[in-house]
């Protein structure tokens, strides 16, 4: 693996006083999809939220070679990390232009390359992002990470509650946009896994218990079986 973007040590991360990340070591490579696995609860979105400073945490972050698990979330986005949370945030009142157009933090907003992602989200330009559709309403929110040029993107559960179909184009995008930018993906679907991910870390009981491959895990079904509890062939 060549040298890693965001190095994650010993993450502790809690909210409201409990405990919801024990101890969390992995890297993420500079480039490629490295994707967060784990069963429900374990602590996947809380890994991401402690990353990004959304959740109280201890241990080190280190991103690009400099520390950043003590600054505001504000800071840490301003460097270039993305955060898409998983409950798809858009500001419903808003047209899905407004929506993205709030989000464009850089001089030159990516527009060219969000409507070719997203040829839907041109057409639908002055629609209310609350009146859109639970998929349409994602691609908003991945579109106002991918509008900046971004260093890494952190994507929580994109496909979750999704037609399969939506799952379908969800996974395209993401497939595209991990062209241009290194992606850290939480995600349950192992078809999407399988399409998109380079790389995994395994999450159980708040700790990594295991890193690697991802079509190697993806190929042994009983490690796939023994670590998530799912049969080997959700992959396929
Ligand atoms: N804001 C919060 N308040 C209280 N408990 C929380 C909060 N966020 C997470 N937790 C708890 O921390 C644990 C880990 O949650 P987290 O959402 O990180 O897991 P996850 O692996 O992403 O799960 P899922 O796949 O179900 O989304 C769970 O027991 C959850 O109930």
């Amino acid at each position: 693996m060549s040298a890693p973007l965001l190095t994650v040590e010993h993450l502790r991360a809690t909210v409201g006083g409990q405990q919801v990340v024990e101890d969390i070591t992995f890297e993420v490579p500079a480039t490629g999809v490295t994707a967060v696995l784990g069963r429900n609860g374990v602590g996947k979105s809380s890994t991401l939220k402690g990353i990004v400073g959304l959740y109280d945490r201890t241990g080190t972050v280190t991103f690009d070679g400099e520390r950043i698990d003590h600054e505001p979330t504000h800071r840490i986005i301003q460097r270039g990390i993305a955060y898409v949370p998983e409950d798809r945030e858009v500001f419903s009142m808003l047209t899905v232009e407004e929506n993205l157009t709030l989000a464009a933090r850089q001089d030159q907003p990516r527009w060219e390359f969000i409507h070719q992602l997203f040829p839907e989200l041109k057409q639908r330009a002055q629609q209310r992002a609350g009146t859109l559709s639970g998929g349409q309403q994602q691609m908003v929110s991945l579109g106002r990470a991918l509008i900046n040029d971004n260093r890494l993107l952190l994507v929580d559960e994109p496909t979750k509650g999704l037609a399969p179909k939506i799952v379908h184009e969800v996974a395209a995008v993401l497939d595209e946009a991990a062209r241009t930018v290194p992606i850290l993906l939480v995600e349950q679907n192992l078809q999407v896994i399988n399409r998109l991910a380079h790389r995994v870390v395994v999450i159980d009981s708040g700790r990594v218990v295991h890193t690697g491959d991802a079509r190697e895990l993806l190929d042994d079904t009983a490690r796939v079986q023994q670590l998530l509890g799912v049969h080997g062939e959700a992959t396929k």
